[in-house]
């Protein structure tokens, strides 16, 4: 079949027509707008550059009128439109392939760039380069791009697109560095499930949309289990306060004030913070089996989470927030229910006798095992580099890699508040130390502030795995 401007109309499978074709020329013939054609390096295929800037390519200076001639321009964190042969234009984030760690590769001398879908479950796959140009916000993909918009907003797919290109918005306008964190957490959609629910309203996802959604991606391949990397950190709630402008007066009107507040906390906040990273430790194999957690005390308050919950899935309003001597300050809402986590004794005691900002403690595998293979009083690290990362509080300063790292062990008991006499008589005993071991238990570790306690355990779980392997090989 000829159309008049002798443009070759193929037509799937599905009887889908081929919009390959007429992605490249509706970019080239645009109205009112220059586009750059570039050659990649090997496959001399052109590829039509949007020149309407997004934010991030404002923000980041990666895409520009004046994009070079290189085979790949296109970073990591790069919000894009895809539009994958006959499948919908969707929006979409550049991040690596989790199993190969690289987000762009060269195949049959096309380059080929890994994207993961907005609001798609995770959905990603490699995609041609020339079937990827810089996201442009909704308004000018509708309006420059009609042809290829048409389909979409026509269909039942309308609603989940325009929540992904609501999210790649919402992206854009945040960091490049905190996006792919922002990508993984779905913070996006929780604020608008938390939109929703102040409106008594469920979030609406029709099943006619999933199908069809599913029928069109069922040739992907299907994401892999999130993996814990630092590329995928997750991050519950940081930037809640950008993501609202996204909402019109009306819903913003319709948050009631208890969620506006939470709206509005900074990032650093432990109510956002202690979410986070709690998700984070479950990943890590931390946090596992609802116990442990962590603590932070800012501004003379101390933030502490619910005791026996999932504590990957911990809101910014379940902590309890008590004073240096244990008077409450702020309680979660009652109607959770929620009690003070059963190691507030001990975090107390790091605090006061330590003059802690914040104290982790962590339930992970590795600890026990070590445990298990050390029947002495106490841990000593030798001979690695990573201790040049645990502080040294006798002298305050960081460990240099020739000195011994010794941590001490306290036997375990029926409760954690049973254990604070002998963490007690271990911090004085251990005047160096950051970490108390509870035989297989766990450890707590604290710092001067919550990034120094995660370092500090980060440190510690990496010299105890080494440990483990010296002495299951007897090195
Ligand atoms: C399986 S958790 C047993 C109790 C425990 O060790 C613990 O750390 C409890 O912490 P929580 O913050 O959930 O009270
Ligand atoms: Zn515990």
């Amino acid at each position: 079949m000829k159309k008049n401007s002798g443009e070759q109309v193929k037509k799937s499978r599905y009887g889908r027509v081929s919009t390959k074709r007429k992605f490249d020329e509706e970019c080239d013939n645009s109205l009112g707008r220059k586009t750059v054609i570039i050659s990649t390096k090997k496959n001399k295929s052109k590829l039509p550059v949007s020149s309407v800037s997004s934010p991030a390519s404002t923000s980041n200076n990666v895409h520009s009128n004046t994009r070079n001639n290189k085979v790949n321009e296109f970073n990591i964190g790069d919000i894009v439109w895809a539009k994958p042969g006959k499948y919908p234009v969707w929006p979409g984030i550049v991040i690596s392939d989790p199993n190969f760690n690289i987000h762009y590769k060269e195949e049959n001398n096309v380059t080929m760039l890994h994207i993961y879908y907005c609001n798609d479950a995770y959905k990603r796959n490699w995609i041609r380069i020339n079937q990827i140009f810089e996201f442009v916000g909704k308004d000018s993909m509708l309006r420059e791009f009609p042809k290829l918009t048409t389909h979409v907003t026509r269909s039942k797919i309308k609603s989940k697109w325009n929540r992904a290109v609501d999210e790649a918005t919402y992206l854009t306008m945040i960091n490049r560095e905190d996006r792919i964190k922002a990508f993984f957490s779905n913070t996006f959609l929780h604020n608008i499930e938390m939109t929703n629910n102040a409106q008594n309203k469920k979030p609406s996802i029709e099943q006619s949309e999933n199908d069809q959604l599913s029928a069109i991606y069922n040739q992907q391949p299907a994401i892999e289990n999130q993996q814990a990397t630092i590329e995928n950190l997750p991050s519950t709630s940081c930037n809640l306060q950008i993501n609202t402008n996204l909402f019109d007066d009306d819903f913003k009107q319709n948050i009631t004030n208890h969620e506006v507040q939470y709206l509005n906390y900074k990032k650093e906040h432990p109510r956002v913070l202690i979410p986070e990273l709690c998700r984070l430790f479950y990943l890590n194999g931390w946090v596992t089996g609802t116990g442990g957690g962590i603590s932070i005390k800012y501004e003379n308050h101390i933030y502490i989470a619910p005791s026996g919950v999932q504590k990957e899935r911990i809101q910014p309003e379940d902590l309890f927030v008590q004073d240096i001597h244990g008077v409450d300050v702020e309680l979660p809402p009652p109607e959770k229910n929620f009690s003070k986590s059963q190691c507030t004794p001990i975090f107390m005691c790091s605090y006061t006798l330590r003059d802690a900002g914040a104290v982790i403690h962590i339930h992970s595998l590795e600890v026990v095992k070590l445990c298990l293979l050390s029947p002495g009083k106490d841990i000593r690290i030798n001979d690695l580099e990573i201790i040049k990362g645990i502080y040294n509080e006798e002298k305050g300063k960081y460990y240099d890699n020739d000195e011994e790292v010794v941590i001490p062990i306290i036997e375990n008991s029926k409760y954690e508040r049973d254990l604070v006499g002998t963490f007690k008589l271990a911090l004085r005993k251990y005047p160096m130390t950051s970490a108390v071991i509870v035989r297989n238990h766990g450890m707590y570790v604290w710092g001067k502030d919550w990034q120094s306690a995660k370092t500090q355990c980060e440190c510690y779980d990496y010299a105890f795995k080494v440990m483990i392997f010296k002495k299951l090989n007897r090195l």
